[in-house]
């Protein structure tokens, strides 16, 4: 298993968030995460990536708890939020630097850049804009482009498809597609059409816990759809 999560809970007051017993991942997969406002998604993936410490167990990344050891690091590409960005740079110099950060050379990073005219649809490169001056859709796309430029194993997207127009969802759709490779992928969305094409298994999550979590087939889309309108 490339991600194993042990009796993870987060507990913010009376509340508990996050409550998950057991979970594992194995290498290869394509996962979504979905579930209502406030179902604990986002929480979550913090406790993923040690952003944020677990009131109570773990997460195992390739075997090592991820908050004794930095090795998945090396491996593992996210982008949750904006907070992600570095706002006072142009879009050409975050990518330069999360680059020089993978020793990925300034002609790498462009020759990488090249791919995604189509998803930057003409706003993102040569726009003279610091990263701040961009739209939230915009400034997801640098975002997800400059976590994919990683070559990640393990990729962590927190809702990808938000904010973005519905051609660039698409795009994304298909760049997922294209990149998984052997990558694992951890997605979250509201976007259940979305979610139940890009991904082969689905974790529904309910206050904090996992309420069902099967692999995608044909009906999915349509079982979700069900449960989400009760
Ligand atoms: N720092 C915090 N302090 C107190 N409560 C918090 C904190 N962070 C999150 N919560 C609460 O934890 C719960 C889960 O929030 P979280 O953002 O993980 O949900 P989510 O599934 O990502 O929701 P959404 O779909 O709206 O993004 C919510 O009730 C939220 O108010």
């Amino acid at each position: 298993m490339i991600l194993e999560v042990k009796n993870l809970q987060k507990v913010y007051g009376d509340k508990t968030v996050v409550n998950i017993q057991d979970l594992q991942i194995a290498a290869g997969e394509t996962v979504g995460l979905v579930g209502n406002n406030g179902a604990g998604k986002t929480t979550f993936f913090r406790m993923l990536l040690d952003l944020i410490r677990p009131t109570q167990g773990e997460v195992l990344s390739k075997g090592q708890n991820v908050m004794q050891n930095d090795e998945w690091k090396n491996y593992t590409a996210s982008f949750l939020d904006e907070g992600f960005l570095i706002d006072y740079l142009t879009p050409e110099e975050y990518f330069t630097f999360i680059g020089s950060l993978h020793n990925l050379s300034v002609a790498d990073v462009s020759d990488y850049l090249t791919q995604y005219t189509e998803f930057f649809n003409g706003e993102i490169i040569n726009s003279g804009k610091y990263i701040r001056d961009f739209s939230k859709g915009n400034q997801n796309k640098v975002g997800i482009a400059a976590a994919l430029m990683q070559n990640p194993e393990i990729l962590i997207l927190d809702e990808p498809f938000a904010n973005l127009d519905p051609t660039t969802q698409i795009r994304l759709k298909k760049l997922l597609k294209e990149h998984k490779g052997n990558m694992t992928t951890f997605i979250s969305s509201h976007d259940l059409n979305h979610v139940t094409d890009v991904c082969s298994r689905i974790i529904l999550v309910e206050k904090g816990q996992i309420i069902k979590d099967f692999k995608t087939d044909e009906n999915t889309l349509k079982e979700l759809e069900s449960y989400f309108s009760a």
